[in-house]
């Protein structure tokens, strides 16, 4: 298509067709550069695009995958964290009431054996008597069931515990075969923790009184009374109500977290357990001056787009992962180390510690992951301690571990030669970048120190491919 200027004007042109001639060129003018300025920026947005960091997060369900995506947003995001806080007050709510009624069913169980047996089930373990109070209690805390259903329906599937089908034998990284089919995509349509946040997310700045806060503050004595009894605490340790992983443990907290003005403080959020549903992207933007960005660098400051990656990691969900492998910079990989002696949740016969050093092993002889930065998290770290000082023995779950000292620093330091010398030995011997750290995800400072050190690591593993300003 010839340009408007191609052409020279007609020599017989009056006035009137000058001034309509000059007005269409100048129109057609001002159309070509705005296209030119349109394909400019779609070019730039593009760059823009390529110079993304993108950063997976893996591990299996409840290693703080997405504990550790709220630390970047705490740090890096504290606008976004800050619009968001205020829509946590019904996970924590939930997460609270899924406490009181762990408690409500063990004690249903105690009860209903007592009626069936008039032994204790052991000779050796407390006897537990029941009265009123406690008929009491659990006839007044019922309706929590109520508050809890409507919770979950407004939270989305996240929200939903997971439910165990038919456990067997397969690979770590799907529930059926490696890359084949799964019930992954039942759960894949369903709303995204963001979705589920905004779908609870106040209308206004002025405090929540909803239903729920109406009913768990009304209820704040009842709860505290429940957990502060002598009998039910019998109940609490012979049910092991709360033993398997401490996640979304609020119980403490009631006389702060049931009242109708609550609102969830940082360290809340940290705790708080939505389980994450397929993936979900999360955008964060860095700019940082050229001297701690690099040395290689001797510009000015350095912006980074970085799109991390959150996803499932239930088995049923880990074929969903494949193909964010391709064109992925760098993984964080969670392996909570307190879990030795637990198992998966979907499949009880399979050891948590084994099922995260099969999944290390299988995600690092993935042949598209051969120049992504891997970064590992041995996170836990706080209830490892805890776990060790009550004598329980690593050697009984990992016979490998044979008769080192039983103590928290020995062993992750065991198992970050374990799964270092997995990564190193799993391909051609290459150069791979690794790095690692011991972490507890739940506490906000000390993971702020390593991210810190995580995002020099990925900046200097991929400036070349950052913007800069
Ligand atoms: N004490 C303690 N709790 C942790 C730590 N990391 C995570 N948690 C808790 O463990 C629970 C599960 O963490 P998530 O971050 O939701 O786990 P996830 O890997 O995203 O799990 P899925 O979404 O199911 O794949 C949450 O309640 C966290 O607060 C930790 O280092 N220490
Ligand atoms: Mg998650």
């Amino acid at each position: 298509m010839s340009s408007p200027w191609d052409n020279a004007p007609p020599a017989n042109e009056t006035e009137a067709q000058k001034t309509a001639r000059e007005k269409r060129e100048l129109d057609a003018l001002a159309t070509s550069e705005a296209i030119d300025e349109e394909i400019k920026r779609q070019r730039a947005n593009l760059k823009k695009e390529k110079g993304v960091i993108r950063v997976l997060l893996l591990g299996q369900a409840h290693s703080g995958k997405s504990t550790t995506l709220k630390n970047f947003r705490l740090k890096y995001a504290p606008a976004d964290w800050e619009r968001e806080r205020r829509s946590w007050k019904a996970v924590v709510q939930l997460n609270l009431i899924r406490n009181v009624l762990s408690i409500l069913f063990a004690v249903q169980a105690e009860m209903n054996s007592e009626l069936v047996s008039e032994y204790p089930s052991s000779s050796s373990s407390p006897i537990i008597r029941f009265t009123d109070k406690h008929q009491l209690l659990v006839m007044r805390l019922a309706p929590l069931r109520q508050t809890e259903a409507d919770l979950q329906r407004r939270l989305g599937a996240g929200a939903e515990e997971f439910r165990l089908k038919s456990p067997s034998q397969h690979s770590p990284l799907d529930a059926e075969s490696p890359f084949g089919h799964s019930d992954a995509h039942t759960e894949w349509a369903v709303r995204s923790w963001q979705d589920a946040l905004e779908s609870v997310a106040p209308k206004n700045q002025q405090p929540l009184f909803d239903s729920a806060s109406e009913a768990i503050s009304n209820l704040q004595q009842d709860i505290k009374a429940l957990w502060e009894d002598e009998t039910v605490k019998l109940v609490v340790a012979k049910y092991r109500v709360f033993s398997q992983d401490s996640s979304g443990f609020f119980m403490p907290d009631v006389d702060r977290i049931a009242t109708r003005s609550y609102e969830p403080i940082d360290d809340d959020i940290l705790k708080a357990r939505l389980r994450t549903v397929g993936v979900q992207e999360h955008r964060l933007g860095f700019t940082r001056s050229s001297d701690t960005a690099s040395t290689r660098s001797s510009k000015g400051p350095v912006h980074a787009e970085w799109m991390l990656y959150d996803v499932g990691g239930c088995r049923t969900q880990r074929s969903a992962w494949i193909p964010y492998f391709e064109n992925i910079h760098a993984i964080i990989f969670l392996a909570p180390v307190s879990c030795f002696d637990e198992r998966l949740e979907e499949d009880p016969r399979i050891n948590r510690l084994q099922d995260s050093l099969f999944l290390w092993d299988t995600v690092c002889a993935s042949p598209l992951l051969l120049k992504t930065t891997f970064i590992l998290f041995l996170n836990k770290c706080d209830l490892l301690r805890k776990k060790m000082k009550t004598g329980v023995r690593v050697k009984d779950y990992l016979t490998s571990y044979g008769d080192r000292p039983n103590d928290a620093k020995t062993f992750v330091k065991y198992l970050q030669i374990k799964f270092r010398d997995k990564l190193y030995h799993t391909q051609e011997p290459i150069n791979r970048n690794f790095y690692s750290f011991l972490t507890s995800v739940v506490d906000a400072k000390a993971t702020s120190a390593t991210l810190t050190s995580v995002q020099d690591g990925i900046f200097r593993e991929h400036l070349s491919e950052s913007n800069f300003l």
